[in-house]
């Protein structure tokens, strides 16, 4: 375990809410790097399972969680004297969720965001609906971005993160609680860099693995993912991110983790859809976990229009989830479009 220096600026005491994969997986990372870690799950019987069997067969099978893990279905229990709360659901649920826990939440330390996904109706990302739905300062907000495939860093595979704040103590501070001998958060203070990077890549992916799923090979899958991160950083640049965010960790990292990866539920969807599954098919295959992007291609769409921001990938990806074309329709819409230089 590695040694953190006794500083009050280190959350100690932290709160998972949330006992999905990534919820459970990151849990395991802060009780690896030493931190008292309490998880609240949905389910009574999931959180008997993660404290008393030590595991969490239905979202990472065969992995052994640390013994000091404890969780709960009890929110009022999980949040008791918690130093920094961690935000582990889909995106989409995250504003209800938050909106029932507002008396429970501690008055200072950090909001923690794992979500990757902009919200539908509002356009809002994760950390913007936490501010406005808790109230709390922006600077309080620290979001989780990068090639974190949560099945692997369960694992110990090594693996490196952002973790993204305006408030760079802040994030020193969870990167301080949570580096471990395999996990290497790094800090960036590009919020909105970070939490795009993040939500636009699981788009991406999705056409990755509709590309897979119609057999096509290497060259189809760089131009995605190119082509994927040159929109992802066009968006970025109309709404403020830094550049350099979308060569980072939170950019061309996890877009090529994601899009690479079978283990990337987003990729895998998108892959039953090529292979000619319906979007019903493909979604009750998942086994309820999450694919943020089947949802996040429209809400991205909407606000690229919003912007005036070309962004043919995710519109071919929502006309695919949710405009009723086939793949290989996509595919010739795509590749039909008006030729023009590389770099506008
Ligand atoms: N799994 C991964 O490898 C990674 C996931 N993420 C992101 O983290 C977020 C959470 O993902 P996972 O933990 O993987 O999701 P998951 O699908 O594995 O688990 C979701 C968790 O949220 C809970 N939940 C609470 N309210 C819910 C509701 N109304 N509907 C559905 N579930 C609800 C579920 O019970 C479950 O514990 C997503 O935004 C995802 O994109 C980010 C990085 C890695
Ligand atoms: O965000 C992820 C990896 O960084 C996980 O991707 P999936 O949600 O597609 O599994």
């Amino acid at each position: 375990m590695p040694e953190v220096p006794a500083d009050e600026s280190v959350p100690q005491r932290i709160t998972v809410l949330g006992a999905g994969s990534w919820g459970t997986s990151f849990a395991k990372v802060l009780a690896d790097a030493g931190r008292d870690v309490t998880m609240w799950a949905r389910r009574a019987e999931l959180a008997e399972e993660i404290s008393e069997c030590g595991g969490n067969e239905r979202y990472l099978p065969g992995v052994r969680l640390p013994e000091s893990l404890r969780a709960t279905s009890d929110a009022t229990r999980a949040l008791d004297g918690a130093q920094a709360v961690v935000l582990a659901m889909p995106s989409q649920t995250l504003r209800a969720n938050l909106s029932g826990w507002l008396e429970l939440l501690p008055d200072s330390g950090p909001l923690v965001s794992l979500a990757k996904g902009v919200e539908l109706g509002t356009l809002k990302r994760m950390s913007e609906v936490i501010v406005e739905v808790t109230g709390v300062d922006e600077r309080r907000v620290v979001v989780v971005a990068g090639p974190n495939l949560a099945r692997e860093i369960a694992t110990e595979q090594p693996s490196a993160a952002v973790l993204a704040c305006t408030d760079h103590e802040r994030a020193v501070s969870i990167q301080r609680a949570s580096f471990n001998e395999y996990f290497r958060p790094y800090t960036n203070t590009d919020v909105i860099g970070c939490e795009l990077g993040g939500s636009c890549k699981n788009v991406i992916a999705m056409a990755c693995g509709v590309a897979a799923g119609l057999g096509y090979g290497t060259n189809t899958m760089a131009t995605l993912i190119t082509r994927g991160l040159a929109e992802i950083a066009r968006l970025g640049a109309k709404l403020g991110a830094d550049p350099l965010t979308f060569s980072g960790l939170a950019g061309v990292g996890d877009l090529v983790a994601t899009c690479s990866s079978p283990l990337s539920r987003n990729r895998t969807f998108g892959e039953r859809l090529g292979k000619g599954e319906s979007l019903a098919q493909a979604q009750e295959a998942t086994g309820g976990q999450v694919a943020e992007g089947v949802k996040s291609c429209s809400s991205i769409r909407e606000l690229a229009n919003e912007q005036g921001v070309d962004m043919p990938l995710t519109d071919a990806m929502h006309r695919l989830c949710h405009d009723g074309r086939s793949p290989r329709q996509v595919g010739a819409e795509l590749l039909g479009r008006a030729k023009k230089p590389e770099w506008d």
